[in-house]
């Protein structure tokens, strides 16, 4: 019977080995982790993460084939395929820091992998890692191996979170890379029927293991890079008074463009598109190529401007200060249907509140974080506020009661709609004052700075 532990029980590791269980009732999973908490609430009726049909998998097969624990050494010794799913962060001290990805938790797993392995093993990057880290991994395992042969692929994960369960049972691709030899032959072979059990064989790609690397780096690049593009034009739109939504539906139906991830937004965030553009530019800069690398930073860049952008337009709006005034924030996970609040534009947007409070009353003490009040409900977070910023696009505030919500605020009430989710013209007709990202502006923003 083939044995697999996963190493991270994440919200790649954990989603990812659940739906192989389900799918491979004859493969036992180990999903282990250095984290207690993490790994009680996986054994828990409280996942560790919210992700929609994650539950009903876990439950299906937890306790038959699919097993969390904290036990690392054992699993991985008793494992035929290991996979490594830790995170990868942008350093943030020392060489490379702000750029370059962190492969502390990556290296500590490989030398463990090294130490405690007794048979040989397939070792599976399924973290997002540069390019040549499974050279580099090759040579802690080969210089600790004792005789025991570790096989090095590259197996991407292209899952998103809100969709991840969705995503993994009907992936538009899975990658695998590995050297091109007899072993690396027979590994990925391996690691193919493992999908092969509901993944139709042409979607699985098998590549050297240096493209799968870069294949994910690029495509993540490549996707927010359409995003940027988008809220590029939606500063355009709201200067000319054009729609960025028609003007994204116009060329989405070039087929060569395509209609997806057009959607203008406050700016992107989460884990992964800002690290794994940081790590690409980073690559290129040290491998000789700085036009390459400023080409992408560029992407970073648009998607900061979009995030200040969005303040002025609060601020500017308000009178110039947001200083005093109550402002309900819809929405703090970077996007919908998910808990997952890292990268989040909503922490950059109220950050930047923050910094507008006049000199004067500038917070002095750890006290002023009551400035801050998180509350369950949308109509009692916007309870006599002066403007509300939706963060995310939550379908819960596409179907509030926004006539309540008007009638409970101070006057003059404002949208800033960072999703654009809500019906701008309906809003305006109850009275608010709208904005919309990319739409053409409301007249009480016309003449106003968009920008600092
Ligand atoms: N989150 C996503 O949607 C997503 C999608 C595709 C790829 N990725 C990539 O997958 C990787 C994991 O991402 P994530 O979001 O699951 O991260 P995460 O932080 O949710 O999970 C990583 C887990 O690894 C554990 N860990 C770290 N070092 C360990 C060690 N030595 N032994 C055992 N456990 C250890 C941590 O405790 C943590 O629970 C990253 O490289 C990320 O870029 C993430
Ligand atoms: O048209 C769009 C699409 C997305 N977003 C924003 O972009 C961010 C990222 O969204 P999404 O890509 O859907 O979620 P992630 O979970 O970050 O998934 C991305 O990052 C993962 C980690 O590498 C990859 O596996 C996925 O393929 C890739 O889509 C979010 O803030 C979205 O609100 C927009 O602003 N406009």
């Amino acid at each position: 019977m083939v044995k697999i532990c996963c190493i991270g029980a994440g919200y790649v590791g954990g989603p990812t080995m659940a739906v192989i269980a389900l799918k491979c009732p004859e493969i036992q999973v180990a999903v282990v982790d250095i984290a207690s908490a993490r790994i009680n609430a996986w054994n828990s009726d409280h996942l560790p993460i919210y992700e929609p049909g994650l539950d009903d998998v876990v439950k299906q097969c937890r306790g038959k084939n699919l097993h969390f624990s904290t036990d690392v050494e054992k699993h991985v010794a008793e494992a035929d395929i290991v996979f490594v799913s830790v995170n990868t962060p942008t350093k943030t001290q020392g060489l490379g820091a702000g750029k370059a990805a962190d492969l502390t938790y990556w290296e500590s797993a490989a030398r463990m992998i090294g130490d405690v392995s007794k048979s040989d093993k397939i070792v599976v990057e399924k973290s997002t890692v540069p390019v040549k880290t499974a050279e580099a991994i090759e040579k802690i395992l080969t210089h600790n191996r004792k005789g025991i042969n570790f096989t090095i692929l590259s197996n991407p994960e292209f899952l998103a979170e809100g969709t991840a369960i969705k995503d993994l049972y009907n992936p538009d691709r899975v990658l695998i890379g590995g050297r091109e030899t007899p072993e690396g032959a027979k590994a990925i072979q391996t690691l193919r029927d493992v999908y092969a059990h509901w993944v139709p064989i042409d979607k699985i790609l098998c590549t050297n293991l240096w493209s799968a690397e870069l294949s994910k780096l690029a495509a993540n690049a490549f996707l927010a890079q359409r995003i940027s593009s988008v809220n590029a034009m939606s500063a355009l739109c709201e200067a000319t008074g054009a729609d960025v939504s028609q003007v994204s539906h116009a060329i989405g139906t070039d087929s060569r463009i395509g209609p997806k991830f057009l959607n203008a937004s406050v700016g992107f965030g989460g884990s992964c598109f800002q690290k794994d553009i940081l790590n690409l530019v980073y690559i290129c800069e040290c491998n000789g190529l700085p036009e390459v690398a400023t080409y992408w930073k560029q992407v970073i860049k648009v998607n900061d401007y979009q995030k200040t952008r969005f303040v002025n337009r609060v601020v500017s709006s308000m009178f110039n200060t947001v200083s005093g005034k109550k402002i309900a924030i819809l929405g703090f996970a970077f996007k919908k249907d998910t808990g997952d609040t890292r990268e989040t534009p909503a922490i950059d947007v109220c950050k930047k509140f923050d910094w507008d409070h006049p000199a004067h009353l500038q917070p002095s003490s750890p006290t002023s974080i009551k400035t801050v009040s998180v509350v369950w409900d949308a109509y009692e977070a916007t309870k006599d506020a002066h403007g509300i910023c939706i963060m995310t696009e939550w379908d819960e505030f596409k179907k509030l009661d926004y006539q309540k919500v008007y009638d409970n605020m101070q006057k003059p009430a404002f949208v800033f709609d960072g999703r654009n989710i809500v019906e701008v013209e309906k809003l305006r007709k109850i009275g608010f004052i709208v904005y919309s990202i990319g739409k053409p502006l409301d007249s009480w923003l016309k003449d106003m700075p968009a920008v600092a």
